[in-house]
């Protein structure tokens, strides 16, 4: 069944939307886990990297003296359960933007992802990006898909860094107020039910996405309007 929904801004979540899970849980952890010591090692005079560790000792309790090896350990443990922490975040973003840059990497959407986003935009509406992974990460991963460098299709994006945490509603008010648009004139595009919850408490309208064989699939959206593709959206635009 399709969904009819009007804005102005379209903002995307990533993992589970945009791209399969196990694009970001394989490919892109996988990438990750076996650099993230040598790339603190290296990097540690990057005042981000710096922060990033001592923000992930503070949070796991670790002594300030504490090794490199035991802030990996708790980085993979993090990983491991999936915590979106934004130090995790930072750091996987750095490493991942030299992926891309080498070409080690390739993003791969959902088939009817990106004839979508096109169409959105060629209809008048703007793109931005709400999600988890750094925006450092994120402007990274769409510069090398498959379908080419999709970076000029969006012109916003925030992370937990610059938005905040993305079951919270105060986030989705920094991110109205950062595209400098109404509540009522966006649209948000998540696979996690607890998202479009706190979307819809800033007054945002929401689009479910539970896609075949995701983890999110056989969710309990409530009454927000669930799509399993993005071919069941019909997007108005709000003049
Ligand atoms: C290249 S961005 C990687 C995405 C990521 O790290 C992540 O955790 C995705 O979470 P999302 O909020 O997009 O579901
Ligand atoms: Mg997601």
């Amino acid at each position: 069944m399709s969904v009819q929904v009007a804005a102005k801004w379209v903002v995307l979540d990533i993992e589970g939307t945009l791209t399969a899970t196990s694009q970001v849980h394989v490919v892109l952890y996988d990438y990750a886990r076996p650099r993230l010591g040598p790339w603190i090692d290296a990097h540690g005079d990057d005042p981000v990297v710096a922060e990033a560790v001592a923000q992930v000792k503070a949070d796991a309790g670790l002594a300030e003296q504490a090794g490199t090896a035991e802030v990996v350990a708790v980085l993979h443990g993090w990983m491991d359960a999936d915590r979106k922490a934004s130090p995790l975040k930072t750091l996987q973003g750095l490493i991942w933007a030299d992926g891309y840059a080498r070409g080690e990497l390739t993003t791969d959407y959902f088939a009817d992802v990106v004839p979508a986003l096109r169409s959105w935009l060629d209809r008048g509406l703007r793109l931005a990006v709400f999600s988890s992974g750094s925006v450092a990460g994120q402007v990274a991963s769409f510069s090398n898909t498959t379908s080419g460098d999709l970076r000029g299709l969006f012109s916003h994006h925030f992370d937990t860094v610059n938005a905040g945490p993305k079951r919270e509603r105060a986030s989705y008010d920094a991110i109205a107020a950062g595209l400098g648009s109404a509540p009522g004139e966006i649209v948000f595009f998540s696979d996690v039910p607890a998202e479009v919850d706190a979307a819809a408490a800033a007054g945002w309208r929401t689009v479910g996405v539970a896609r075949a064989g995701e983890p999110f699939a056989d969710a309990d959206f409530g009454s927000h309007p669930v799509v399993s593709t993005f071919d069941d959206v019909e997007l108005g635009v709000i003049v």
